[in-house]
Formats: C-alpha cells, sequence, structure tokens
C-alpha cells in the first residue's frame, strides 16, 4: 500500500552572483497530495510538462524528502526510515528514470545483472533470467553492447529490463515508452502488466494519452503541483 497524506514539495531556490548566494522564494512543486494506491494496484501519471510528476515518483523512490505531510511506502511510514531502512525499501523498488540512467562503463547485460548481483542471486540464475529477459524486450544481440553503443530506444529497453529483473515489489516508471515505436510499447505494457498481475504495484507516469486509453486504469492527473484527477 502507498499512501501519501497532506504532501507538499518545495523545492529550494537559490542563485549565485559575484560569490553571493541569495534565496529566492521557494518554488512549489507539488501541494496537499492525498491518495492511496492498494497494494497489487496499477496507475497511470498524467499532466502536462512542469505539473509535478517527475517529483512526485522521486518522493516514491526516496530520493527526496517532502517538505510536508506523510508518505507510506509498502507498509512504512517514510520519515523514520534511517540510512539503512532506505536502502533495504528501495531494493524493493524498480524505477525507470526518464534519462535511463544506465552505467556507461558497463554492458546492456551487466546493466540488468546488477540488481540481481546485489541482490546476491546466484550467478547461473543471474544469466539465466538476464538473457531471457533481454531477449524477450529484443535484445538479443546487444548483450555485450555498452549504453553509448545502443540507440535511444534501446537504452530504455535495457533500463526497463533492469527495474523489473528482481520483480520489484513497486514499479515507478517515468515516461517508459517516450523513445519506443507502437509495437515496442505495446510489448513494454505486456510486460509491465504481466509484472502488476504477479502482484507488484506500478505507476507509469507518461504523456502517451494513446497507451493510457488502450490500457484503462485508474488515472492520477496532476496540474500545477494539484492532483486535479484520481480514479
Ligand atoms: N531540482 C529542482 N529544483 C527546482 N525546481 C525544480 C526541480 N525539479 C523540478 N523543479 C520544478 O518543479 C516543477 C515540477 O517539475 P517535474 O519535473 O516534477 O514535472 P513533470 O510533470 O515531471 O514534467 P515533465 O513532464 O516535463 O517531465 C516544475 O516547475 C519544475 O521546474
Amino acid at each position: 500500500m502507498i499512501r501519501f497524506s497532506h504532501v507538499g514539495l518545495n523545492y529550494r531556490r537559490t542563485a549565485q552572483a559575484g560569490g553571493i548566494v541569495s534565496r529566492h522564494a521557494d518554488a512549489t512543486a507539488l501541494d496537499d497530495i492525498d491518495f492511496d494506491i492498494p497494494e497489487g494496484g496499477f496507475r497511470w501519471l498524467t499532466g502536462p510538462s512542469g505539473a509535478g510528476k517527475t517529483s512526485l515518483l522521486k518522493l516514491m523512490y526516496l530520493a527526496i524528502h517532502p517538505t510536508n505531510g506523510r508518505i507510506d511506502l509498502l507498509g512504512t511510514d517514510t520519515a523514520k526510515l534511517d540510512r539503512r531502512g532506505t536502502a533495504l525499501l528501495r531494493r524493493r523498488i524498480g524505477v525507470v528514470y526518464q534519462d535511463f540512467r544506465l552505467l556507461r562503463h558497463l554492458t546492456a547485460y551487466d546493466n540488468v545483472a546488477l540488481p540481481m548481483r546485489l541482490a546476491r542471486r546466484k550467478e547461473a540464475h543471474v544469466r539465466a533470467d538476464v538473457t531471457e529477459l533481454l531477449r524477450w524486450v529484443g535484445l538479443a544481440g546487444r548483450l555485450d553492447h555498452r549504453p553509448d553503443e545502443l540507440s535511444g530506444g534501446e537504452q530504455q529497453r535495457v533500463a526497463i529490463a533492469r527495474a523489473v529483473i528482481t520483480r520489484p515489489s513497486l514499479l515507478l516508471a517515468d515516461e517508459p515508452t517516450g523513445n519506443l515505436d507502437d509495437d515496442q510499447a505495446e510489448r513494454l505494457m505486456h510486460l509491465i502488466t504481466s509484472l502488476n498481475r504477479l502482484g507488484t504495484t506500478v505507476i507509469v507516469a507518461t504523456h502517451n494519452l494513446g497507451l493510457v486509453a488502450r490500457h484503462p486504469a485508474p488515472v492520477m492527473e496532476l496540474e500545477a503541483g494539484r492532483m486535479v484527477r484520481h480514479g
């Protein structure tokens, strides 16, 4: 279960000129956000550019803390987590970042293998699972390529494979189909909905309203930092 109770987020704005750092008024990215998502739920997250979608996801993958309110994730009040608790909870969350964040010096295979190795899975299992998943997303011929040797769509598929390889309890995806053609996007949705059916809670932020229409599920819509629709 994920619960946001009256969550607000302000980004602190500072500027530096002539060695003097000045504070500007804080920018409100999210205001009074309140919602529940049951375990195993699926939600679309939509809204215009700058509405706060990435900020909401960042709060959920514990990259930033809210300015106000309370966030419960997978049964835990996130304000009470220490460093180790945060690390353990994060291992249960798969994230597809808008800018992929693949490790540049690692091959596609090793990028996807990383979460399994961090979870200390046996290397034979790693090989079987990573090879199968990369084949499934159409990258069987790219296992040894590093990110800069892959197209944008191929990097996106590696990022998706890395996020789902350990079957996380929660999957957060920020524009996961932005670089994919329609066929690849549908294949990706098949992967995500299969994982959801196995019990993973899923939240997908997207501008692609065609994709949303083809895969009906409750929509959380943000507008200028406010949740204007939920359900
Ligand atoms: N690190 C930051 N510091 C200051 N302001 C920020 C920061 N990150 C985002 N913002 C501001 O917060 C607001 C919400 O941004 P966010 O990236 O969450 O929107 P978004 O809905 O994901 O947009 P997009 O669809 O373009 O990715 C915007 O006004 C943005 O300029």
